[in-house]
Order: structure tokens, then sequence, then C-alpha cells
């Protein structure tokens, strides 16, 4: 996941590959409490790793139910019904889908619990859920706001006698927690009817196709009434796999239908979620095939490539009734940026009560790009540039809304070749943590436009410490050519070569067996980060340096860690021959008496013996030699800004690398 404050998407031109999905949330948040409220064990394979799901399953134990998790796979020893904590305070973070049908099924069960979340959380509606529940007899006050969480819940007596009666037209969830619910109690026959026109349906179909798999047959008169059997009683399917999140598959199927393809692959190929699927979002492949994309699927996987130009391509605007996929609908919004003529999203007032007042964000974010946004209470209208010189950029608010981070990530693919800046981009956690990972994986940028930044200097200044914190920072990749040369020396006098020997290290440089791994650098599978960072290795790297055929023989592994999102690499020459185009070349530098201070506190640090004054006549010899070779001689680019931290604190290094970057970016 990048863990960063922004991540910039440089502008991103091609598309190709397979994409395996992650688990639906909607789907796994359901099953694990099924499981939960179930007799018997019950293993879920596949299940979402993200933070909605951590949510219910830290609720679920803490109400005394035995789950063990490894990796996707969860197992949960049910409750049968019966709770085994009748007190607690459980926090529900963000996530819907946990917070309305516990809330139920916590009413119905009895007990003592107070449930809460993040703000956003406490301004999300719940009353109509609670007026239900208190139409049963349940126990529920409000502790914050009337209408919304967090709430108290204690014992009531409970009426099952009338049909319960719960508005259908804000939330569907509302539903779902009474369907979830009611089986806990179904002594007798239970009707639910639904005032105002049920919203989200697919969602119920979701619930109704789950709740069978777990032993309830719920009766369904159309969308209004519904009747769950006296007697229900849940039990466990034993083992139940969750398919792909259909939400999540719209951002790929939107890519592939946006993208050109990258060579050698026919578009984008989704693994998880087909024509079978049980979510409503897969509906949305509709939608995508009307706009211009080509579309198979097989029963769980779907196939996306673009429409060829005039068929498909540019895009074609949509006038749609969105109710049926409510979540999918917002990638909608960003394709409309690619389409010919006005798009509008119609039916989707249940944006205004997700994550975020989702219309008023994607209309504030879609406007960033110069698009002309037209919003109503129910409905967006999209009208995109009117020609490529049209487009803007701009740093996209993301609103602690993964599917907001999500959709504008597919802005990159802009006419005008403008990165995309995603403010808080690890909000996607709530259900694809590794969306940016996956989205970088299948997508290619020119290779210029990936962004590079040097750094390069003498030893010791503390180049390695400094690139290291600034590609963290970004979310970058992180060069240690220095890394590249010690490596080369190192294996080449294990192989018995001479140091002196130019192309027998180049032939050894070539196809050196490296493998980075945070810290650690392995060679051939052996761990040797210790072993080529001693002086002598340092020494001996400077040496095989000075051969041209060794600096040309490690040119294409260097240029190989130019990769999405974007590179900071540290050395001797990366602005100067490396990434003669980088974006950003600083040449780093400090008082020989500083690095020297440095080196040896460091060395002494990790148990070796030296002298401060033998350290400095090295660290000198060795600049030296690496300055007066022939072959890329260290030395400042002619377009480096110098920095001096003789005097400069580590973090204050970083914080002027990362303000020259900013300067140089058009955010
Ligand atoms: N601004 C700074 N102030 C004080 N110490 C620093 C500063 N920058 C780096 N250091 C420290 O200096 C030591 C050397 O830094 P580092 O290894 O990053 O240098 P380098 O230039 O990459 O060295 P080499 O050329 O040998 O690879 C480290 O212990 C690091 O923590
Ligand atoms: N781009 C580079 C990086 C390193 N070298 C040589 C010269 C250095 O003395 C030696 C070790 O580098 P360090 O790990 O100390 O950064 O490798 C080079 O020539 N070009």
């Amino acid at each position: 996941m990048f863990d960063v404050e922004y991540l910039d998407i440089p502008p991103l031109a091609k598309a190709g590959g397979t994409v395996r999905l992650p688990g639906s949330k909607s789907i796994s948040n359901r099953v694990l409490l099924l499981a939960a409220l179930s007799h018997g064990k019950t293993t879920v394979h596949d299940v979402l790793v993200s933070d909605d799901t951590a949510v219910m399953l830290a609720a679920l134990k803490q109400l005394g139910c035995s789950v063990q998790k490894k990796g996707d796979t969860v197992s949960i020893e049910g409750l049968g019904g019966q709770l085994l904590t009748k007190k607690a305070s459980l926090f529900m973070g963000n996530a819907g889908t946990a917070m309305r049908p516990l809330t139920a099924a916590l009413a119905l069960l009895g007990g003592e619990f107070e449930l809460s979340g993040i703000p956003r959380m406490h301004e999300r509606p719940i009353g109509d859920l609670v007026d239900a529940l208190r139409q049963l007899g349940c126990g529920i006050d409000y502790l914050g706001n009337e209408g919304f969480p967090p709430l108290r819940l204690y014992p009531g007596t409970l009426k099952l006698d009338a049909p319960i009666r719960v508005r259908g037209d804000v939330s569907s969830q509302f539903l779902t927690a009474l369907l979830m619910a009611l089986p806990l109690v179904a002594v007798h026959d239970i009707r639910i009817e639904v005032i105002g026109e049920l919203i989200s349906r697919p969602y119920i179909e979701i619930t109704l196709k789950l709740l069978k798999r777990f032993g309830i047959d719920v009766q369904r008169e159309g969308w209004e009434r519904f009747t769950i059997p006296a007697g229900s009683q849940y039990r466990s399917p034993g083992e139940i796999h969750v398919e792909g999140d259909a939400s999540s598959a719209s951002y790929f199927i939107a890519l592939g239908a946006i993208a050109a393809p990258t060579k050698g692959q026919k578009g984008i190929k989704i693994l998880g979620v087909g024509a079978d699927s049980i979510q409503g979002d897969i509906r949305f492949v509709e939608a995508a095939r009307m706009m211009g994309a080509h579309i198979d699927s097989t029963a769980n996987s779907l196939r996306i490539s673009r429409g060829k130009p005039g068929e498909g391509w540019p895009l074609k605007a949509i006038d749609l009734d969105c109710n049926h996929i409510p979540d999918a609908a917002m990638t909608l919004a960003v394709m409309a940026l690619y389409a010919e003529g006005t798009t509008v999203l119609r039916n989707i007032a249940s944006w205004r009560v997700k994550e975020t007042d989702r219309i008023a964000a994607m209309a504030c974010e879609l406007r960033k790009f110069g698009a002309t946004v037209e919003e109503g209470a129910d409905y967006i209208r999209i009208t995109p540039p009117a020609s490529p010189s049209a487009w803007a950029t701009g740093a996209i608010h993301t609103y602690d809304d993964h599917r907001v981070a999500m959709c504008f990530s597919l802005a990159a693919f802009n006419p005008a070749q403008l990165p995309v800046r995603i403010l808080d981009p690890k909000c996607v956690a709530k259900t694809f943590p590794d969306y940016f990972e996956a989205l970088f994986a299948v997508t290619e940028a020119e290779n210029d436009h990936i962004p590079v930044i040097c750094i390069d200097g003498p030893t010791a200044s503390g180049k390695g410490t400094l690139a290291a914190l600034a590609a963290h920072r970004l979310g970058y990749h992180y060069l240690d050519s220095g890394a590249l040369y010690r490596l080369s020396a190192f294996a080449a006098a294990q192989a018995g070569i001479s140091l002196d020997d130019g192309d027998g290290v180049a032939g050894i440089a070539r196809t050196l067996p490296v493998r980075f791994k945070g810290e650690k650098v392995f060679l051939d599978g052996k761990d040797v980060s210790d072993a080529i960072r001693t002086e002598a290795a340092g020494m001996a790297a400077s040496k095989v340096s000075a051969h041209p055929q060794v600096r040309t023989a490690l040119l294409e592994l260097q240029h190989g860690f130019r990769c999405l999102p974007g590179l900071v690499a540290d050395g001797r020459d990366m602005g100067t021959v490396v990434f003669p185009g980088a974006q950003l070349k600083i040449y780093l530098t400090a008082s020989a008496e500083h690095r020297a201070e440095r080196r040896y506190k460091q060395l002494i640090s990790k148990g070796n013996s030296a002298t401060l004054a033998s350290i400095q006549q090295d660290l000198e010899a060795r600049d030296a030699r690496d300055m007066s070779r022939k072959a890329a001689p260290l030395k400042p680019a002619d377009d480096a800004k110098l920095l001096d931290n003789s005097y400069l604190s580590i973090e204050n290094s970083v914080d002027q690398v990362i303000e020259w970057w900013q300067g140089s970016r058009p955010f």
C-alpha cells in the first residue's frame, strides 16, 4: 500500500495484462457476520483483507467469536445465535457494512453495547434502521445527534407479531441489516414491509443469496415485502468462497476501455469476477459496453479492450439511471472525461450519504481537469474538456473515500499528458489496499514521463540516506547504484577475477544475480548486505567503476529501475550519464571532516574498528579516484542543484529535496 501523503501518477499511455481482484467487501462482511451467527465452523476463502473487514473481524472477536485468520482465509466458530459477551464498546470505523447489520443483530440478541465510528460515520444516517428496530421493541439510544451513530443498545421486550416497516429509499443496508438479524428471533413468520422505492436492489439480492447459503430461505413479494419463515436457523455451509469485488473491477474495466493496449497484450484480463457474479455492480459491464468498451466474459473472468477509432474510441457519452450500480457508477463519471458529448448519471441520490457526499466530491474534482459539471440532488452531468489543450490537472482530494481515489487514477490517461496527484492515497485500504500497485503492474508510461530524481555526490555525503527517505516520502522506487559497483567487485573477487581486468569484471556485472529487498541486498540468493558495506568493499567498487566496460555493463540494469510511479537514484553519475533527462538533479556534498565523522560513527555503531584520520584519508582517496577517472567521473551535472548538508540535519535535507521537487510539479 502507498502510505504517503500524496501519490503523483505520471501521464499513462498504455495498459495490458492480468489483474486478480481482491474479495468483494459486501460479500466478505456479510459472510463473516453470517458465519458468526451460525451453528458450526465456517471457513471463508478469498476474504477481502482491508480496513472494513478488519473492523468486522475485530467486533466479532470482541463478541466472543473464535476467529482464525491466515492470509485471506478466515475460519469462524459460530456463536449459534447466542452471544457469549453481553457488554462491549465496538468501533466500526467508517464501515457501513459492519455498522448497520451489527446494530440490528445485537439489538435483537439483547445485551448492552455501544457502537461508534470515525466522525464521518457519525454523519451517515441510521435513523430508519433504528426506527424499525424500535418498532420491534429493541432498546436503542442515540449518543450524539438524533438519527446518527454513535448508538447505545440495551435489552428490550421484543414484539414480533406486526409487520416491520423500514424505509428503502435512503440505504438498502437497513433492509439488509434486518434480513440478516431477524432469522435470530424467527419463532414465527416475520414480515418486513419496505416503504418508498427500494434503492440498490442488487445488494438485497446478494443478501438473499447469501442467506440461502446459510440456510435461510427468505420469501420475497416484489421488492416491497419479505417474509422470514418461522423456525429459520442459521446453518454454516462449512466452506464458502468470496468472489472478487465487482465494484473494484470497474476501475480495470474502465482502464481497458480507455487505454491503448500494451504491445503483445489483448487489453486487460480480470480474474475473480465474471458473468456468474452475484454482485449487482457486475452490470457496470453493460454501461461500459454502452460507452464503447469491448468486453468478453467467462463465468469468473472478464477481458476488456478499447474500441477501434470511431467504433468505441473515443468513448460515447451516455445518459443512464445508475440505481442498479451505485458504487461502480462513480467510475463512469471519470470515463465521461474520455467521451464525446455530455454524460448524465441519474438516480444516484445515495452517493450523498456514502463515505463522503460523492456527488459534490466528484463534481469538484472533475472540474479540476477542465470538465464542465452540473450536479443536482440525484444526478451529475459531465461534459469533458473540449480539446487536449483544454485539459488541466490538479491535486485530487479523496475525502477519505477509497472510490474517489481509485476513480481519479484513471485521469492519468489524459490527452494533455499531465500527471495526476492523488492526496491521501492510502484511503484505498478500505477495499483495495494494493490498488495502485495493481494499477502500475498493468500500465505503461512513456519512459521519459516516469520521473527520476538523481542524487550524486562524494563518499559519505549522505546520498543513500537522503535518496531512500525522499523515495519513501514520494512512494517512489530507490536505486542505490553504488551497491551495483560494490557487488560487481565482490562477485568478481569471489570468482577469482582481478579487479584490474575490466572485461572480466564487466562479464560478471552484465549478469549480476542481484535482488534488493528493503535494506537488504542478495547476490544469487545470499544476503551480502554487510559484506559489501565495508570500507574495503567501497574502495574495491571505486576501482572497478573506473573501467568503462563495467559502467556500460551496468547501464541497462540501472535503467530498469525507472518504473512507475517514479525513481530516486543515488550515485556518482546518475544525473550526468545514467539519467541525463532526469526531472531533478542534486549534487550533495559536505566537508571532508563532516563526512569522515559521519562514516566513523556509522562504522563504530556497527561494531567495526576505525580511526577518524584513516577514514578521512580513505574517503578523500576514493573521491579523488572517482573524480579523476575518464569514464563518467564524479562531478555535478550542469543543471544540478547544489546542496551542502555539512550543517543540515537529515530531516532538513529531505525537506529541501521535496521542496525542490514540489517546485517542479504542476500541482
Ligand atoms: N545531513 C546529515 N547530517 C548528519 N548525518 C548524516 C546526514 N546525512 C547522512 N548522515 C549520516 O551519514 C552517514 C553516511 O550516509 P550515507 O551512507 O547515506 O552516505 P552516502 O553518501 O550514501 O555514502 P556512500 O558514498 O559511501 O554510499 C550515515 O550514518 C547517515 O545517517
Ligand atoms: N553511480 C555510481 C555509484 C558508485 N560508483 C562507484 C564509486 C564509489 O566509490 C563506489 C561505491 O559507491 P558507494 O556505495 O559508496 O556510493 O562505486 C560509481 O562509479 N558510480
